[in-house]
């Protein structure tokens, strides 16, 4: 298989209040272009798992290869520029910020990677706009729209730098079913049509059962 993401061996311990093991010899692949859901029970570890995943905690034992790139064991400094370049990030709750235009919301991944001009990132920035539909809506303020123009203005700060991966947390948690939809359907078209793939933590039964696959988490474990 063509692996976007290798999970290996992945065992995670919590010291507080008491030793416990959250993930317990978790392993496994995600192909490039897949789209898949990571469901189970409140407190299974989903969240634990995907913060790992996203290599923002590195406080695991076994191993990670994203992209062919053994993220385990980097610095700080060099998983916060793998990050930016190859992970795009959805969260339930969108984390613009309020008082930035759209525009520049979407803008400032790229302009922190600084590998492209402003005027090449705007240009970018205003087609991901036009794609997700939010256009003419630009130059308002991030706090100015609704909701489901928020979480879609999030999705596209995420597509930015043109990421291999695209990982969500309750992408969809804190929206309607109409742009639950809208969200799915945009997923779904980034994993078909441009290959990128989707790992996405969530409790909607719907959602999870239209993507490709399903990984059931039971407490620690994935199940066969
Ligand atoms: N920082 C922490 N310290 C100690 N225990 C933690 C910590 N974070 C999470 N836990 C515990 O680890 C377990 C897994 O938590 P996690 O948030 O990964 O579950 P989840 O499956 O994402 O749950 P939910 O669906 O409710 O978001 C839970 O029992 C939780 O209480």
């Amino acid at each position: 298989m063509n692996a976007a993401l290798s999970a290996r061996g992945i065992s995670k311990y919590f010291h507080e209040p008491e030793t416990f093991q959250v993930l317990k010899e978790v392993g496994f692949d995600v192909a490039k272009g897949e789209f898949v859901a990571i469901v189970g029970k409140s407190g299974s570890g989903k969240s634990t798992l995907l913060y790992l995943l996203s290599t923002m905690d590195t406080d695991y034992q076994g191993s990670i290869t994203i992209n062919g790139t053994i993220v385990t064991g980097l610095s700080q400094n060099q998983l916060s520029r793998f990050r930016n370049e190859h992970i795009g990030f959805v969260f339930q709750f969108h984390y613009l910020l309020p008082e930035f235009s759209v525009l520049d919301n979407v803008m400032l991944p790229a302009l922190k990677l600084g590998k492209k001009s402003k005027e090449q990132i705007e240009a970018k920035a205003m087609e991901l706009l036009a794609m997700l539909d939010i256009k003419g809506h630009e130059s308002k303020k991030a706090s100015k729209i609704s909701g489901g123009q928020q979480q879609r203005v999030a999705i596209a700060r995420a597509l930015i730098n043109e990421p291999a991966i695209i990982m969500g947390d309750e992408p969809t948690g804190n929206l309607d079913s109409k742009n639950t939809k809208v969200v799915f359907d945009i997923f779904r078209e980034l994993a078909r049509e441009r290959g990128q793939t989707i790992i996405a933590v969530t409790h909607d039964d719907e959602f999870a059962a239209n993507c490709d696959r399903i990984i059931e988490m039971v407490d620690g474990k994935i199940m066969p």
